[in-house]
C-alpha cells in the first residue's frame, strides 16, 4: 500500500505552547504521534521556532537593524532547535534532517527541481525532512508572515496527499460565535472564499500570519489539488485526533 503524505507545519506558538520557550513535551508529542501513524503516512514537517529557540538563552546586542537581529538569532536558535527534533524523534526511532529554503527557490526551475529530488530521497530512506525558511539570506518570513506559505509551496512542489497546519485554536471559528465569545469551529468548507469574511486581523502572542496566511496557504494547496486541514496544535494527539475524526477542527476541501 503507497502511504498518504502529509506537509505537517508547525508554527513558533505551537513549539513553545504559547511560552518563552521551546517546548520538548510539544515535540515529544508530535513524535509519538508520527511513530504511531508511519506504517500508513510519511511526514514532511515544515517547522518555525528558530528565534523562539535563540530567544530563551541569549540576548543580542542591537546594533543592527532589527530584522538583522532577528536573522541572527534565527541563525543561533536552528541548530538548536534542530537538536531537540532529533534527540526526541531519535527515542522513537524516528530519523530527521534539515532543509532551509526561501522564497525566490520556488521561482526558480532548478532549485525547485533539487528541492523535490532531495527531499523524495530522504523520504524515502525514511529521514523526516524538517523545513524552516532560510533567514540569513531571505527575511520573507519574520517580516511578513509566517511559515504558513512556505508550508504551501512545498506542499505543491511534492505533491503530498494533505497540508495540516497546526495553530492554537480549533480550527477556524465563524466571525458571529466569536463576537459573543462562544468559539464554533467550521467544521468543513469546499473553497476559501467563504472564509474571507469569518477571520479578524487577530494574531496570537508569537503570532506573525495571523488566520489570513494560513487562508492564503490553503488557497495554494487547492489550487495543487490539496485538502488542507487547520488544527489545533497545543491539544495532545492534535494529529492522530484529526485523521480519526474526534477532534475540532477545518477541513477545507477543493
Ligand atoms: N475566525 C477565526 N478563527 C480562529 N482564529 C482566528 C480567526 N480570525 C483570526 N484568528 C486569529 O488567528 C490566530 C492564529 O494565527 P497566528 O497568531 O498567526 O498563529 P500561528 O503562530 O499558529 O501561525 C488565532 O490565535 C486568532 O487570534
Ligand atoms: N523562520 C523563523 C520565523 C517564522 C515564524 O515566525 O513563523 P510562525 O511561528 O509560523 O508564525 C523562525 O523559525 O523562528
Amino acid at each position: 500500500m503507497t502511504k498518504k503524505r502529509i506537509l505537517l507545519k508547525i508554527g513558533s506558538n505551537t513549539l513553545t505552547k504559547e511560552t518563552n520557550q521551546i517546548s520538548r513535551g510539544k515535540i515529544e508529542d508530535i513524535a509519538r504521534q508520527i511513530a504511531t501513524l508511519k506504517d500508513d503516512y510519511e511526514f514532511i514537517i515544515v517547522s518555525s521556532g528558530a528565534i523562539a529557540a535563540a530567544k530563551q538563552f541569549v540576548k543580542l546586542e542591537h546594533h543592527g537593524a532589527e530584522i538583522n537581529v532577528k536573522q541572527a538569532l534565527a541563525a543561533i536558535g536552528q541548530p538548536h532547535l534542530m537538536r531537540i527534533y532529533q534527540e526526541n524523534f531519535r527515542e522513537l526511532g524516528l530519523l530527521t534532517s534539515q532543509c532551509l529554503l526561501s522564497y525566490s527557490d520556488f521561482e526558480n526551475v532548478d532549485a525547485k527541481a533539487n528541492i523535490k529530488n532531495t527531499i523524495n530521497v530522504l523520504v524515502a530512506n525514511n529521514f523526516i525532512p524538517i523545513i524552516n525558511e532560510n533567514d540569513t539570506v531571505a527575511t520573507d518570513e519574520i517580516q511578513f508572515g509566517d511559515n504558513d506559505k512556505l508550508a504551501a509551496l512545498t506542499a505543491a512542489l511534492l505533491q503530498v496527499d494533505l497540508l495540516v497546519i497546526a495553530t492554537n485554536t480549533d480550527g477556524i471559528y465563524t466571525k458571529e460565535s466569536l463576537a459573543v465569545n462562544t468559539p464554533k469551529t467550521i467544521e468543513s468548507v469546499i473553497g476559501t472564499q467563504s472564509l474571507q469574511q469569518e477571520i479578524s486581523t487577530l494574531k496570537s502572542s508569537h503570532g506573525t500570519g495571523g488566520m489570513q496566511s494560513k487562508i492564503e496557504a490553503a488557497t495554494i494547496a487547492q489550487s495543487a489539488g490539496i485538502e488542507t486541514w487547520i488544527v489545533n496544535g497545543l491539544r495532545d494527539n492534535f494529529i492522530t485526533d484529526a485523521i480519526k475524526g474526534i477532534s475540532k477542527h477545518t477541513k477545507i476541501k477543493h
